[in-house]
């Protein structure tokens, strides 16, 4: 066969297929060109030095920012850019870098506005109080209960949530996540600001949601022991490339990370 006619096989598309994403701030470039894919079931960690547009991409999977270049599949499907609302409906979930609760609110509140978008019922209909609102009104306390029990929080359900010390918050915040019943969960920071032992259980509950509830996990970590405690593959990116894909150990070896993160210790 004539090579000018031979066919380019079509590339074969991962569960969340990021495809040569750049994001682009007036004259910033936050992420150029970074391509990775995430297998259904994994915990994959997201690393790199302060600014090299890890939470800008997770942003971009989200929804919440548009990519200037790059397209983005989720489960064989054309992910629309930029809306929160499209990506949460297709079961990808979130936590934010900076916590974002509802502070006055209760543990269960807060748990409970989680499951929002699978409300059906109308407002009108729950102020009503028709039955039918009324079944899943208990349908939805029941899976909050059952996230609250998960996450180990039961004793703090009804506390309004600024009277919880911070590891607990951020506690609340990923039973938010999950109780709107993600398939990928993306958590941005989970465990900036804590403890050594807040950490601990915090990478234990994201190992549990993983193993018990088999949501695949995408996360941003700084800290390199639990990265490489909790990761299955870890992709690392600098000034927005990406740099390094791969299994934990190999990343942490890699020469080009090694560079990258000694550059950062040169630099301190
Ligand atoms: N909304 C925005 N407007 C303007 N610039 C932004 C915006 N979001 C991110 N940036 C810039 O894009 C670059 C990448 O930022 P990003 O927050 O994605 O990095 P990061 O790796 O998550 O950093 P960190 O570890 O400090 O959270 C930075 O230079 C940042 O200042």
């Amino acid at each position: 066969m004539n090579a000018a006619h031979a066919v380019k096989p079509e590339r074969e598309l991962a569960w969340l297929d990021v495809e040569a994403v750049s994001v682009r701030f007036g004259g910033v470039r936050a992420v150029t060109d970074v391509s990775f894919g995430v297998h259904r079931g994994e915990v994959l960690s997201i690393i790199g030095p302060n600014g090299a547009g890890k939470s800008s991409l997770l942003n971009v999977i989200s929804g919440v920012y548009r990519a200037q270049q790059g397209r983005l599949h989720f489960e064989g499907q054309l992910l629309p850019q930029a809306s929160p609302r499209d990506a949460a409906q297709r079961g990808i979930g979130r936590t934010f870098q900076n916590l974002a609760l509802f502070r006055g609110m209760s543990v269960l509140e807060n748990v409970l506005t989680g499951r929002v978008l699978l409300m059906r019922s109308s407002m009108l209909a729950h102020a009503a109080a028709w039955p039918r609102a009324q079944r899943e009104e208990r349908a939805h306390r029941e899976a909050a209960h059952r996230v609250i029990d998960f996450l180990g929080l039961q004793r703090v359900r009804d506390m309004p949530v600024h009277q919880l010390p911070y590891g607990l918050q951020k506690r609340v915040e990923l039973a938010r996540a999950l109780a709107a019943e993600p398939r990928l969960l993306l958590l941005d920071e989970p465990m900036a600001g804590m403890n050594s032992h807040d950490k601990h259980e915090m990478s234990r509950v994201i190992v549990e949601a993983n193993r018990k509830l088999g949501i695949t996990i995408v996360l941003i970590e700084h800290d390199m022991g639990v990265v490489m405690d909790v990761s299955d593959r870890v992709v690392v990116l600098d000034y927005g490339k990406k740099i390094a894909d791969g299994r934990p150990g190999a990343v942490r070896d890699d020469p080009a990370v090694v560079a990258a993160y000694l550059g950062l210790a040169q630099a301190a």
